[in-house]
């Protein structure tokens, strides 16, 4: 091991998606082959025990790059020195409780741990909010953390785009590695618009050989932004693998750049673009490169994907000014 440690935390660390993340970071594919890496974990204090049996098994995993785990109940502790905070736990929807409850429960997670990253993070600290409702959460921790630069925080929508080149490829009769530029604006909701106007296949327009509105508008966008639903309905759980597997190649592009010639979705904050108003923490495409991203500019936004996209802005509208109301940005 020639490279220092990166400190990596995970908050919900005991969860499904925690099972199936920390492997993988400890196996190299977070950061890079070459790239030593040292666990944070953060749980509820019910949840340390469990956390810990993670830890044992992760020790057996004798995985050459894991320079270290710490197992915490703090988030002051968690957040001090991190390099890489994939926020994780959150507060799910349980029966009977209203949009407003669901907000309420999840700002007081988020508002303390944006606290703690602003008070001992890393200068170079890069946050991916993958608990629900990822973009709002993103934005109520961002708000809790002045100090640090208002992009590093950014909410997870990377398994929206994965489903999105799927299900394209499926339809298209072709693989996933034949198809670039997919997009999916707005928000990690039933309103997102995964577009395929911008996207390619083999190098000519997707949009055109797919060349049926019916399939779009009732199969491919319903079946995208509903997929977490029909995960549920069919597994009994919510999706983890491949929600870790999103995490990572989410983290894996920011820190390690997106491939020429194509892009990736990321809930960011906007800077105005493409008519999103400014700070809200919307889905766009992004390319990065030397471990920051930028907003792909000067795409054609058809009077449909237009429709499509306000609908969504207008429910993360909609989310900022409740959590505003609640005081909780
Ligand atoms: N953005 C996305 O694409 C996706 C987001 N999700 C969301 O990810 C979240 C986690 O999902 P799962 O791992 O399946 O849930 P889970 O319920 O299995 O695990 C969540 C863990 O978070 C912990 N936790 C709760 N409050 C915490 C706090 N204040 N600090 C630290 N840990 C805390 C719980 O103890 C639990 O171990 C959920 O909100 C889920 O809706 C899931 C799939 C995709
Ligand atoms: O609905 C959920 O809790 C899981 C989720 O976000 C998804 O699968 O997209």
């Amino acid at each position: 091991m020639t490279q220092a440690p990166v400190n990596v935390t995970v908050t919900g660390a005991a969860g499904q998606i925690g099972y199936a993340l920390l492997f993988r970071i400890a196996s190299g594919q977070l950061l890079g082959q070459d790239q030593p890496v040292r666990l944070r974990l953060l749980e509820i204090p019910q949840a340390v025990k469990a956390a810990e049996g993670t830890a044992l098994e992760l020790e057996d995993g004798a995985f050459p790059l894991l320079a270290g785990i710490d197992i915490v109940d703090d988030a002051k502790q968690a957040f001090d020195g991190t390099n890489v905070a994939l926020l994780v736990g959150a507060r799910p929807r349980t029966k009977g409780m209203e949009r407003g409850d669901l907000l309420e429960a999840n700002g007081g997670i988020f508002k303390p741990q944006g606290e703690a990253i602003n008070a001992g993070a890393a200068d170079d600290v890069k946050i991916l909010v993958v608990g629900n409702p990822a973009n709002t959460n993103a934005l109520i921790a961002q708000a809790h953390a002045p100090d640090v630069p208002a992009e590093r925080f950014t909410a997870m929508t990377r398994l929206d785009h994965n489903r999105a080149l799927a299900q394209l490829a499926k339809k298209l009769g072709t693989p996933v590695s034949d198809i670039k530029k997919m997009t999916i604006w707005g928000n990690h909701s039933a309103t997102q618009y995964p577009d395929i106007f911008n996207a390619e296949v083999k190098g000519g327009s997707a949009a055109e050989a797919v060349n049926d509105q019916n399939w779009l508008e009732n199969e491919f966008i319903p079946r995208v932004a509903k997929r977490g639903a029909e995960i549920i309905e069919a597994r009994g759980a919510s999706s983890a693998a491949s929600a870790a597997n999103a995490a990572i190649d989410h983290v894996h592009d920011w820190v390690n750049g997106t491939p020429e010639g194509d892009w990736v979705s990321m809930g960011v904050p906007s800077d105005g673009s493409y008519g999103v108003p400014e700070g809200l923490i919307s889905s766009f495409p992004v390319v990065c490169r030397g471990g920051a991203y930028e907003i792909v500019q000067g795409l054609e936004i058809n009077d449909f994907s237009r429709s499509r996209i306000d609908a969504s802005v207008g429910e993360l509208t909609e989310e900022r000014d409740a959590v505003r109301k609640l005081g909780l940005i």
